[in-house]
């Protein structure tokens, strides 16, 4: 079995993999799309990618790519803590104030603003598709005046040093990251599950007055627990958006199908994009 991740090697998706499926050989790609396509295309089995940060909040592009481009069932989520460090090329340890551009992932860069705002006001920001893609770079530019935003995982498999430690802004930084196949599978890991989540993808009808409130109270009296729900554009034209709904509970037979059958009776379009186990990995699993 293998299972692409969002790659180079050194990303936080790589840690998470490496945390939860220790066993199962791990393949890079470069972006996220590449990720899911090679679960659909069948040259990997699983696919790991990030779906929300708790401070910058949703990764679009893994919402709106699952939902427009590639619908692959979620089987699991791994929810990971985050700690970004700010690495430079060794020789550049000791000057990292004076580095001019900061490259790495948009959200990582999102997560540290208030330190770079303090201590690195002059950079510019470079966005690349992951932090290990940003650290990969800095060490095969040694000359520029750069730093990278990423973890341990990618000072050490790029030789780059940590200038400064912890530098995200708020301590409480956490990752959910989806887990899909293409087919609903159990997943091959020992560890006991810490829950299991249920998400939906609701479309409501057009132009109807109190609809949302309508849908979160086919939700509400039936005392579903909703963890999340986020409108994206359904880009068909402006004001059309889809909902995601996370519920705290696995599918069962009574509730969760009297929910989605009252939702389609609304006017509604429903899809189970899965129903899955979640994971939490301790800060002690990552490097
Ligand atoms: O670039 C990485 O290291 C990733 O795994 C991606 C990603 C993200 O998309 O949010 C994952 C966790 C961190 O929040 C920052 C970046």
């Amino acid at each position: 079995m293998k299972i692409g991740y969002l790659g180079p090697k050194g990303t936080f998706t790589h840690a998470a993999v490496e945390a939860v499926f220790p066993h199962i050989l791990n393949v890079p790609y470069h972006t996220i799309p590449q990720c899911m396509d090679a679960v659909r295309d069948g040259e990997v089995e699983l696919a790991v990618v990030p779906l929300e940060n708790a401070l910058e909040g949703s990764v679009n592009l893994t919402i709106d790519y699952l939902i427009h481009e590639c619908n692959l069932p979620i089987v699991g989520e791994i929810i990971a803590p985050i700690e970004q460090h700010l690495l430079v090329h060794p020789s550049r340890s000791e000057h990292w104030m004076h580095v001019e551009r900061i490259y790495s992932h948009s959200h990582a860069i999102a997560q540290c603003h208030k330190f770079l705002h303090r201590h690195l006001k002059e950079a510019t920001y470079e966005y690349v598709t992951s932090t290990s893609a940003a650290a990969k770079y800095v060490s095969e530019h040694p000359n520029e005046k750069i730093a990278a935003i990423g973890n341990r995982l990618a000072a050490k498999q790029y030789g780059l040093a940590i200038a400064k430690e912890n530098i995200h802004d708020y301590d409480y930084n956490h990752t959910r990251f989806i887990v899909l196949h293409r087919e609903r599978c159990l997943l091959p890991v020992k560890d006991q599950e810490d829950g299991f989540k249920t998400t939906l993808m609701v479309m409501l009808p057009k132009d109807q007055a109190g609809a949302l409130h309508q849908v979160l109270s086919a939700f509400a009296w039936r005392k579903l627990n909703l963890t999340k729900i986020e409108s994206r554009p359904a880009k068909t034209g402006l004001g059309n958006y889809f909902f995601i709904i996370d519920i705290d509970q696995k599918m069962d037979d009574v509730l969760i199908p009297g929910a989605i059958a009252e939702l389609e009776a609304l006017g509604c379009t429903v899809q189970l994009l899965g129903s899955y186990p979640y994971y939490t990995v301790k800060k002690t699993s990552l490097v």
